[in-house]
């Protein structure tokens, strides 16, 4: 059943072969999530909350983190974004028009790589243009985004080869195939050793400042998400509300050691009812 898959994304590559050029970088999208509240049916016939009253904006291009305690709503969050669900009430919206189902434009980066175990590095990076009927025209653009990640010479390597970061970056070059106008990653970065994980978010950050997509990071990491965004959204228990939104006031790429950093992570810490002196 897979092999014809494989055979049509081998002959696309084969036959098209233009020029490894950078994709066009179509620029970020602007989402507003107006007063959106989300229950989620429960057995016994109840109602659980998980959003209340969420409003945010994110501006083109702009890198926003949501910090929250575990099961405040931060995933579901992310789904509504994404238009894999509606919300119960309130508007979300991506550059003025309301979303209403998942698109290309809007990617999700999730913890696991979820790769295909049975396809290559390049088969599963070419898994969107495959979907949407125009490998043949963009077959270049899986060999652009595995460069983007590093990974060109993994291109022929198949998943049970790879290490847990180098997956996740092909994960990444998965999403940035689409050319994505906003990126949701969903802790894409929990699953790695600490080592890795600091190398990967030098990497994520140098994805967004040079392709332009907007980007939306859910993390329990304050360290990563002060590194990283320009703004850090913080959210309350379930049912979420915003708390309190930090912007981070210093240019990139950032100095770990940072007074400042220092100052908000503290801040971000006493937001989430945590004591910051240890
Ligand atoms: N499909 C669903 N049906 C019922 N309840 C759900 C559903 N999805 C999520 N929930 C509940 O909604 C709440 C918020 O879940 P969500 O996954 O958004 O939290 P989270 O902040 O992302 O959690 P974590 O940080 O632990 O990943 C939780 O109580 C969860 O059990």
């Amino acid at each position: 059943m897979v092999i014809p898959l494989l055979r049509e994304y081998d002959d696309a590559t084969e036959e098209a072969s233009p020029p490894a050029t950078a994709a066009t970088a179509p620029g970020g999208a602007r989402i507003d999530i107006e007063n959106v509240s989300h229950w989620f049916d429960v057995p016994g016939g109840n109602k659980l909350q998980a959003l209340d009253g969420i409003d945010l904006h994110v501006a083109p291009g702009e890198f926003v983190a949501l910090l929250g305690p575990s099961g405040c709503g931060k995933s579901t969050l992310l789904r509504l974004v994404a238009g894999l669900e509606p919300a119960t009430t309130g508007r979300l919206a991506q550059d003025g028009a309301a979303i209403t189902r998942p698109d290309p434009s809007r990617i999700v980066v999730f913890q696991d790589p979820t790769l295909y175990p049975w396809r290559r590095v390049r088969a599963n990076v070419a898994l969107g243009p495959q979907a949407r009927g125009v490998l043949r025209q963009q077959a270049h653009r899986v060999d652009d985004a595995l460069a983007r990640v590093g990974l060109a010479e993994f291109a022929d390597a198949f998943p049970h080869q790879l290490s847990g970061g180098m997956a996740q970056r092909v994960a990444l070059a998965r999403a940035l195939v689409n050319d994505p106008r906003l990126l949701i990653l969903d802790e894409p970065l929990g699953k790695l050793d600490s080592l890795t994980r600091l190398q990967m978010q030098g990497e994520l950050l140098q994805l967004w400042q040079r392709s332009g997509f907007s980007a939306l990071l859910v993390t329990h990491d304050v360290e990563e998400a002060l590194f990283l965004a320009q703004r850090v959204v913080v959210l309350s228990d379930r049912p979420a509300r915003i708390v309190a939104q930090l912007q981070v006031d210093l240019p990139y790429p950032r100095h770990r050691g940072h007074p400042r950093l220092a100052e908000l992570r503290h801040e971000a810490l006493r937001h989430l009812g945590l004591d910051a002196s240890w």
